[in-house]
């Protein structure tokens, strides 16, 4: 495949915009180094390159875009926001719109507010948990990412440690040590760390399935302890669901688990594509948030007409029949087929998936914490995903992401992937022996 236009642009880009990329996931840095593609269309399940090559895309925008790219729905919806105002700076009726649809599918959620990114709606629901207990540190597992805010770029996964810094430079020591962290699916461990310091502790936050050290679900009954425990010491639990929400089933994670937090933070799926991050929970506690309460957030985005109906368009999509099956049932199609073909080329393999969504691991042990991942191959994956990207399947550039489906892909995309991954495996496995 040739990328003449895109190495074009990313030299371009590199005089612009620091690193030529706008967010670090997007460098190729993960995968030892490289041009990133530069995309110039989404159609359904694919995206076409500057330089005119197809691609069946699973990065899927780092996860928000699970219809599909130019829906014809959600475009449509955006396309009355344009018309009618892209932002108002008045509440309007798609809030409550929105906030109904939400809550109506996300029972715990009594109350929410609507923010831009999914970095600011963790970022204040810590704000608001310290606000409520008056205790200032939060505990949170290793290997998991909450976006960019100070607090939580302590030991964070997915771009942080793809890149070697999962603690951030110009993050200072006194805001570092407010923040416990403990490896995941380990109740000693956590149970030890509240023993400690649940007397300070304001919030406990947690992806309940794991999105950022690839795709790890809690072991049994690990996330009832959690809360147990959490709400023993007085600390708030806080689900971090951005990845999670809507992804496989319509409603949380926290639906299937059968665990409610008192607050949780989205993002992604929620705004169809378009910037958006929102955050809820119980009353009690949501009413620390100004104006009712001395807990400030606020923005002049937010709640923006063209998310919010763009939202409730793709909600409006997730919510046929079917829709969740039909992505398990791709997905179990995929993890089998890429299963027989790393056995067939004698590449151990673990793969995590639920529903349509997945990681491949390079290593035969079971991965369920963030030390496990990190033991996986990388120079492995590093091949993988440029051979999958040269026979035109893209991935994210990361060991630590998922691939994600959507509800575009076809029986054809899948088969065609899996023609790919064959040839991709073939290679990988000449590099190897
Ligand atoms: C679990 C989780 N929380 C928070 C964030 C931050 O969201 P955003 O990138 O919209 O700020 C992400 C982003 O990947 C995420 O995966
Ligand atoms: N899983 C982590 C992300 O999706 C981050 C995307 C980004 O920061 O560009």
């Amino acid at each position: 495949m040739s990328y003449e236009k895109s190495v074009e642009l990313y030299n371009e880009a590199c005089d612009l915009i620091v690193g030529g990329v706008n967010s670090p996931s997007r460098s190729f840095k993960g995968v030892g180094g490289g041009t990133p593609v530069f995309m110039k269309e989404g159609r359904g399940a694919h995206l076409f390159d500057e330089d005119n090559n197809r691609y069946i895309d699973y990065l899927g925008a780092y996860g928000p875009i699970i219809t599909g790219h130019g829906h014809p729905h959600i475009a449509e919806a955006i396309n009355e926001a344009a018309r009618t105002g892209t932002l108002l700076g008045t509440p309007t009726k798609w809030e409550n719109v929105f906030s109904k649809k939400l809550k109506d599918a996300v029972p715990s959620l009594e109350k929410v507010r609507f923010v831009n990114s999914g970095t600011e709606a963790v970022m204040t629901t810590i704000r608001v948990a310290r606000a409520y207990t008056g205790k200032h540190k939060i505990i949170k597992f290793e290997g998991c990412y909450h976006g960019h805010s100070d607090l939580v770029l302590v030991a964070a996964g997915s771009g942080p440690s793809t890149l070697g810094s999962p603690d951030s430079a110009g993050v200072t020591p006194n805001i570092a040590a407010e923040v416990i962290t403990v490896p995941f699916n380990d109740i000693d461990s956590f149970r030890e760390a509240i023993d400690r310091w649940g007397d300070e502790t304001a919030a406990v936050l947690i992806e309940p399935i794991v999105g950022n050290f690839g795709l790890v679900e809690p072991e049994p009954g690990y996330l009832e302890e959690i809360k147990k425990l959490t709400h023993e010491s007085d600390s708030l639990l806080i689900f971090d669901e951005v990845i999670t929400a809507f992804r496989f089933t319509y409603g949380a994670a926290q639906n299937m688990l059968q665990v409610e937090p008192d607050m949780t933070a989205m993002g992604k799926i929620i705004g169809g594509g378009l910037p958006i991050g929102a955050y809820g929970g119980r009353v009690d506690v949501m009413e620390q948030v100004a104006p009712l309460g001395p807990a400030y957030q606020a923005g002049t985005m937010s709640g923006n007409p063209a998310s919010m109906r763009a939202g409730i368009a793709c909600l409006e999509v997730l919510e046929k029949d079917g829709v969740y099956d039909t992505l398990d049932r791709l997905g179990e199609r995929l993890e089998t087929g890429l299963l027989e073909q790393a056995e067939k080329y004698s590449i151990p393999v673990t793969i995590n998936r639920l529903k349509g969504m997945f990681t491949i691991y390079f290593t035969d042990e079971t991965v369920k914490d963030y030390k496990g991942a990190e033991r996986s191959n990388s120079e492995r994956f590093s091949i993988f995903f440029k051979e999958m990207l040269d026979r035109g399947v893209h991935l994210a550039p990361s060991k630590y992401e998922a691939w994600f489906l959507t509800t575009e892909h076809s029986n054809e995309d899948i088969e065609d992937t899996l023609e790919a991954s064959d040839q991709a495996f073939a290679a990988l496995s000449s590099y190897i022996y």
